[in-house]
C-alpha cells in the first residue's frame, strides 16, 4: 500500500514524542519561553520536535520539514537546552524493534539543537514536506487539558499522510465529549489515542501507547464522522482561547442552525480528531483578527483525517485548505470541518453570519 513506511514512521515518531511530552508534564519540567508573538513554548515542544525530526531524517534523509519551533532561543539559554537534552536522550519506545526503526538516539546536545532547526523548510507545492507541530495547544498542555502531537506528509502540495497523537483524549471512540474537555483531562488509564489517515485509504484510531482497550490485537479501528442528519442536534467543537477563534460568531451560527447544546471547548487538533471519530459533529474556527494567517502545522494532519473519515474541511469561502503555498495557509480564512452531508448547510449559516456583520 502507498505510504506504508511513511505512516509507520510517523505513528511511531509521534508515539515516542508523546512519551516525552507526558514525562515533561508529570515531572513538572514546565519552564516556558515566550515567543515573539507572546505564545508559550515549553521543554515538551522543543524535545518533541527534536525527536520527530530525527526519526524523519533517519528514514527519509532528503525530505524537508516545516516545524513550528526553532532553536535560536535555546542556544542563548544553556540551562533550558541542557534540561531538554537530559529528557530527550533517554526517551525510548517500549518495543526495541520499533525504536530501532526511528534511528539510534540523538548523539549530543549540539546535534539536538541542529535537528530542531531542520524544521525550517519554506514549504511549497513541490516535493516531500512534513508539517510538524510538536505540541499543538501548548496552553492546553500546560493546563493539563487537550493537546496534540501533529505530523503530516505533504507531497507536491497535497496531504498524503496525517497522524495526531492526543494523550489526553479517551481511547474509546464512542466516549462522549464533556464540557470540561479543555480543563480537566489527564493521561490516566483509558486516555491517549493516535489518529491516522493516508489519502484514499480511510482514517483510523488506536491506543497511543499500544496497551489498553482494543478491539483486536493492535487496537486499530476505522473511524467515521457522525451520521448526523439533523444539524440542530450537533455537538460543536471550538477553541479554548478567545483570541484564536470567534466564540460570538459560533454562537450566532449555532442559533441559526437551531443548535441548543453548548459548544465543547478544547485546545489543539484534538478537535479534528473528535470530529473524525464522531464524538463531536462540527469544528468551527472563525477568524477573530483579520491579519492572522493560519499555520500549515495547525491543520494538515487534522484536515486529512477528517476528510478520510467522511468529513469535509473548507475555509469560510467554501474552498479546500491549500497546504502548498508555504508555511502558512495564505489563501484561506477560517476553518469549517463537518460530516460531508451537512457541510454545505453549515457553510451557508457561516456565510450568512459573516455577511451580516
Ligand atoms: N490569533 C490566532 N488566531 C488563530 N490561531 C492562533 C492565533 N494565535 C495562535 N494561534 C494558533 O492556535 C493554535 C492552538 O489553537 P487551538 O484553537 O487549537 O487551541 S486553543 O483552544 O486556542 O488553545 C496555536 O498552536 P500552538 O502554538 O501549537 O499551541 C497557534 O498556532
Ligand atoms: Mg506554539
Ligand atoms: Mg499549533
Ligand atoms: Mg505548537
Amino acid at each position: 500500500m502507498a505510504y506504508e513506511k511513511e505512516l509507520q514512521v510517523a505513528q511511531l515518531a509521534v508515539a515516542r514524542a508523546a512519551i516525552l511530552t507526558k514525562a515533561v508534564f508529570h515531572e513538572k519540567a514546565k519552564g516556558t519561553v515566550s515567543k515573539d508573538d507572546k505564545s508559550p513554548v515549553t521543554i515538551g515542544d522543543f524535545g518533541a520536535q527534536a525527536l520527530i525530526i530525527a526519526a524523519i531524517k533517519h528514514n527519509f534523509p532528503s525530505d524537508e520539514v516545516v516545524g513550528e519551533e526553532e532553536a535560536s532561543s535555546l542556544r542563548e539559554q544553556k540551562d533550558l537546552s541542557s534540561t531538554i537534552w537530559n529528557l530527550v536522550k533517554d526517551v525510548k519506545l517500549d518495543d526495541p524493534e520499533s525504536d530501532a526503526l526511528l534511528g539510534g538516539p540523538i548523539r549530543s546536545e549540539a546535534e539536538m539543537l541542529d535537528i530542531i532547526d531542520m524544521g525550517n523548510s519554506a514549504g511549497g507545492n513541490k516535493g516531500r514536506i512534513w508539517a510538524l507541530d510538536p505540541i499543538d495547544g501548548t496552553k492546553g498542555f500546560l493546563r493539563g487539558g487537550q493537546y496534540a502531537v501533529c505530523l503530516a506528509l505533504i507531497v507536491d502540495g497535497d496531504v498524503k499522510v496525517g497522524v495526531l497523537g492526543c494523550p489526553n483524549l479517551p481511547i474509546d471512540d464512542r466516549e462522549p465529549l464533556t464540557e470540561d474537555m479543555g480543563a480537566a483531562a489527564s493521561d490516566a488509564e483509558g486516555k491517549g489515542v493516535l489518529f491516522s489517515a493516508v489519502l484514499g485509504q480511510g482514517a483510523t484510531s488506536q491506543p497511543l501507547t499500544r496497551r489498553g482497550a482494543s478491539t483486536d490485537s493492535t487496537g486499530v479501528r476505522p473511524i467515521h464522522v457522525s451520521k448526523i442528519s439533523d444539524v440542530s442536534e450537533a455537538v460543536m467543537c471550538e477553541s479554548v482561547e478567545p483570541g484564536h477563534s470567534s466564540k460570538g460568531d459560533n454562537a450566532l451560527i449555532a442559533e441559526k442552525l437551531g443548535i441548543t447544546r453548548k459548544p465543547v471547548q478544547m485546545d489543539s487538533q484534538a478537535k479534528y480528531g473528535s470530529v473524525a471519530r464522531g464524538a463531536g459533529d462540527l469544528y468551527l474556527r472563525l477568524p477573530v483578527r483579520k491579519d492572522y494567517i493560519e499555520k500549515i502545522w495547525d491543520h494538515a494532519a487534522g484536515d486529512l483525517i477528517v476528510r478520510e473519515a467522511g468529513g469535509q474541511v473548507t475555509d469560510v469561502a467554501g474552498n479546500r485548505l491549500n497546504f502548498g503555498l508555504g508555511r502558512t495557509l495564505t489563501e484561506n480564512k477560517g476553518v469549517i470541518a463537518a460530516p460531508a452531508n451537512v457541510h454545505a448547510q453549515v457553510l451557508k449559516a457561516v456565510q450568512e453570519v459573516l455577511n451580516s456583520k
